[in-house]
C-alpha cells in the first residue's frame, strides 16, 4: 500500500524478527545497570512501540523498572525537524532523586533527546540514561549521544515500528523507508 501524502510504498530495512533480536540484545545490556527505582521514560509518540517492546524484555530479564511518558514533538507532519521541540504533556509523577531510563526510536539531529535530558535533569533525576532503538547517521557533533543504540539505520526517512509519516505507519511491525 503506497503512502497516501508521498505516494511511495515503503522499503523493508529492518524485518519484525532482527527488531525483536535488536531490543532483546539491548535489554541484556541495560538490564544490569537499571533496577525497580529506575523510571523508563518515554517520549512520545514514537518511542511508544519501543518502549513497550523494551520494558517487557527487560521484565524478563528480571529488571523491573517503573514507567511514565514525556509527549515532545518536533517534526509535525515533515520529514525534516523544524529545530524547534513542544513539550505537549509533562511526566506524570517526579524523578527527583531517581534514576531515569529515556526511550526513543530514533536519534536524528538529537534535539528531541537533548531536550528530554535537560528536562529530566531540570526534574531533579540523579541519573540519566538514554537509549534509542534506531540512530540516523549526522555530519555534526551531537550531544549528548544516546547512551544505548540498537541498529545504525541508513540516512534515509524511517517509518514503522512508532515512526509516522504524518501520522501513518506508526503500526508496521518492520521498520522502512519511504525514500
Ligand atoms: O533527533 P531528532 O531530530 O530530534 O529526531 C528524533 C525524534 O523525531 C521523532 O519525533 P517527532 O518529533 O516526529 O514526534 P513523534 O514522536 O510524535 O513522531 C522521533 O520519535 C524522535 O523523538
Ligand atoms: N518518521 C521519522 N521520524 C523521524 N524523526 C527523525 N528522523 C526520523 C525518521 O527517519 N523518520
Amino acid at each position: 500500500m503506497a503512502d497516501p501524502e508521498t505516494r511511495a510504498d515503503p522499503t523493508v530495512l529492518l524485518p519484525e524478527a532482527e527488531v525483536r533480536r535488536v531490543v532483546d540484545e539491548l535489554a541484556a545490556r541495560i538490564a544490569p545497570v537499571v533496577d525497580d527505582q529506575t523510571v523508563a521514560v518515554v517520549l512520545l509518540t514514537g518511542g511508544l512501540w519501543f518502549a513497550a517492546d523494551l520494558t517487557r524484555a527487560l521484565a524478563r530479564a528480571g529488571a523491573h523498572v517503573r514507567f511514565d511518558a514525556l509527549w515532545l514533538a518536533s517534526y509535525g507532519d515533515e520529514t525534516t525537524s523544524r529545530g524547534r521541540i513542544d513539550v505537549h504533556a509533562p511526566l506524570q509523577r517526579s524523578v527527583q532523586g531517581r534514576k531515569v531510563l529515556i526511550l526513543d526510536d530514533v536519534f536524528d539531529t538529537g534535539l528531541s533527546l537533548a531536550e528530554a535530558v535537560r528536562i529530566m535533569r531540570e526534574a531533579g533525576a540523579s541519573e540519566v540514561l538514554t537509549c534509542v532503538f534506531a540512530r540516523k547517521p549526522w555530519p555534526l557533533p551531537r550531544a549528548p549521544e544516546p547512551d544505548f543504540v540498537g541498529w545504525e539505520a541508513p540516512n534515509r526517512f524511517l517509518v514503522g515500528y512508532g515512526l509516522d509519516h504524518a501520522g501513518a505507519w506508526r503500526g508496521l511491525a518492520d521498520i522502512c523507508a519511504l525514500d
